[in-house]
């Protein structure tokens, strides 16, 4: 930057000194502009870096700075939605890492700033209507892992050659979204599941009729890696060419897949569609309801068994502790192999830890957490994969601002995780049947693809009490409302959010629903 100088006049001191300061003070505020400038953009990388890049992209897009004065920085954003959530969760972290870039920094401000001076997003989520939910992402259909359709069904593709790149796999038109992360590779083998991995593995690896154990039914408690386990038999299956129709999905997007085709006619075409597949995998079939529903769903494992096709199932407890199953449903169950998954021992908790340490060392290879912490973890969060899941989040997101993290600060940081499997935790299935009675709507209509109003306001709460009571992800959480892209979800909670700080009614609302739902827990 250059310096211009006035030329003084003669004689008048004052003025020429007046001109020269303003000229001086005007250069060092755009010097202090520019530093402004370099802290923000060096702020964002930081925040970036350590949000990731899905979080940054729908929170921080539209962040800008509006100005630093001493020890205050003021940052902007177009609405008072994002305020409020910026301010709510990430104003500590925001404050850190600008605290990190120039410990003078005291105080961040979020300011909503005005439209005339910062244009609105055309597309920004926030501001759909409550009964306007997004449709599924037009890019599903264009992705390579799409499965193309079959009369009114879409089976997965067999990939060989087009190998999954994104983390989460596109939203297939029809069926349950696959997680390209839940693969062989990166389920740990242990005692408590080796018998299970091995039937996933041979069946993955069995060609079309090659069956062996059928059906297939593993069953353990939550977050033990089912989902884990039948993903990666179906992401094996795509990948190759041995098995080239491969149907994943839950059991209530089924469910609402065949009420929707009974509601409109057209059960026989959705029947023919999957007669013709080579590999149908249900998870979660506790939830399998109704008795029409249930009797297609005899028909259609009737139909598979008996022409060899493989069936395998996924469910939080054994085919003969399903008692809300037709029994004839139950006892075709029975009639393959049923494993258990127990829960992981130590070495496999230290393996699952370890696994995640390397996967997030593919991102950033400067990434390192002592083996004494991961030890300590592994030996005091011992509920499930998902708490460990959490652990390790929680750990990663730490390490940058307290590098030097103790045992005793792990401890603090993951109170509310260890012992966490003794108590009893609040399921998505009790949110769900809590907020659907509370509305008066049913429970099939919440997992259901209806939009009309008076069922969207239901299920946008029933999914944010669902973000915000349970441990689960985005994308899970999508799964066990019908089979939904995590992008759905996330505009739910979202919009939610944006409801309850202008609306005391609703926000009332989901106090109690909290409170039932706790009751419900106790
Ligand atoms: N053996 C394992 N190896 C690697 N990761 C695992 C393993 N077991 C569980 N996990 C991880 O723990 C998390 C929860 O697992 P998953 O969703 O598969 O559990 P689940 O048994 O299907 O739970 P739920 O019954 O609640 O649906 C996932 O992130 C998964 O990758």
């Amino acid at each position: 930057m250059q310096v211009t100088t006035v030329p003084a006049r003669a004689g008048n001191g004052d003025h020429a000194r007046q001109a020269f300061d303003s000229v001086c003070s005007e250069a060092a505020g755009e010097t202090s502009e520019m530093k402004h400038d370099a802290l923000f953009e060096r702020f964002s990388a930081r925040l970036k870096a350590q949000v990731g890049q899905d979080v940054y992209a729908s929170w921080f897009g539209r962040l800008k700075l509006h100005s630093v004065s001493k020890s205050v920085v003021r940052l902007t954003v177009p609405t008072t939605f994002l305020k409020s959530w910026i301010n709510n969760r990430y104003l500590e972290l925001i404050t850190t890492i600008l605290q990190a870039e120039d410990p003078e920094i005291l105080k961040v401000e979020i300011l909503v700033r005005s439209a005339s001076r910062g244009p609105r997003a055309s597309a920004a989520t926030e501001d759909r209507a409550a009964g306007s939910e997004p449709t599924s992402t037009p890019t599903a259909s264009r992705t390579p892992n799409a499965p193309r359709e079959i009369g009114k069904i879409a089976v997965f593709p067999t990939a060989a050659s087009t190998p999954v790149r994104s983390q989460q796999a596109p939203s297939p038109l029809f069926g349950s979204p696959l997680d390209t992360r839940f693969t062989f590779d990166t389920f740990i083998e242990g005692s408590s599941n080796r018998v299970a991995l091995a039937a996933a593995k041979t069946i993955a690896e069995a060609g079309a009729g090659a069956v062996r154990f059928n059906p297939l039914f593993i069953h353990s408690g939550v977050g033990l890696g089912k989902t884990h386990l039948l993903q990666a038999i179906a992401n094996a299956a795509v990948a190759s060419d041995r098995m080239p129709r491969v149907v994943y999905l839950t059991a209530e997007y089924f469910m609402w897949r065949f009420a929707t085709a009974i509601r409109d006619n057209d059960a026989l075409t959705l029947k023919d569609s999957l007669r013709n597949i080579d590999l149908l995998i249900i998870d979660d079939m506790q939830f399998l309801q109704g008795k029409m529903i249930q009797n297609e769903f005899c028909h259609l494992l009737n139909m598979l068994l008996d022409s060899a096709k493989q069936v395998v199932v996924a469910a939080d407890r054994a085919p003969w502790e399903l008692e809300s199953l037709d029994p004839r449903v139950r006892s075709r169950l029975q009639g393959g192999v049923a494993i258990e998954v127990e829960a992981p021992d130590y070495e496999m908790r230290l393996e699952m830890l370890k696994g995640r340490l390397e996967a997030a060392r593919q991102e950033d290879p400067s990434l390192d957490i002592p083996a004494e912490i991961l030890n300590h973890v592994a030996r005091s969060v011992t509920a499930s994969g998902r708490e460990l899941e959490g652990a390790f989040n929680q750990l990663l997101f730490r390490r940058s601002f307290e590098p030097n993290l103790t045992i005793e600060r792990v401890d603090e940081l993951l109170a509310h995780l260890v012992g966490a499997g003794e108590a009893r935790r609040v399921r998505i299935e009790d949110i769900q049947r809590i907020v659907a009675r509370h509305y008066n709507v049913s429970r099939q209509e919440l997992v259901s693809n209806r939009r009309t109003r008076v069922i969207v306001k239901p299920r946008q709460v029933a999914m944010y009490l669902s973000k915000t009571m349970t441990p689960r992800s985005f994308p899970e959480i999508g799964r066990r409302f019908g089979g939904r892209d995590h992008t759905t979800v996330l505009h739910a909670v979202r919009k939610i959010e944006e409801l309850i700080s202008g609306d005391n009614k609703l926000s009332h609302e989901i106090e109690l629903l909290k409170r039932l739902i706790n009751e419900n827990n106790a």
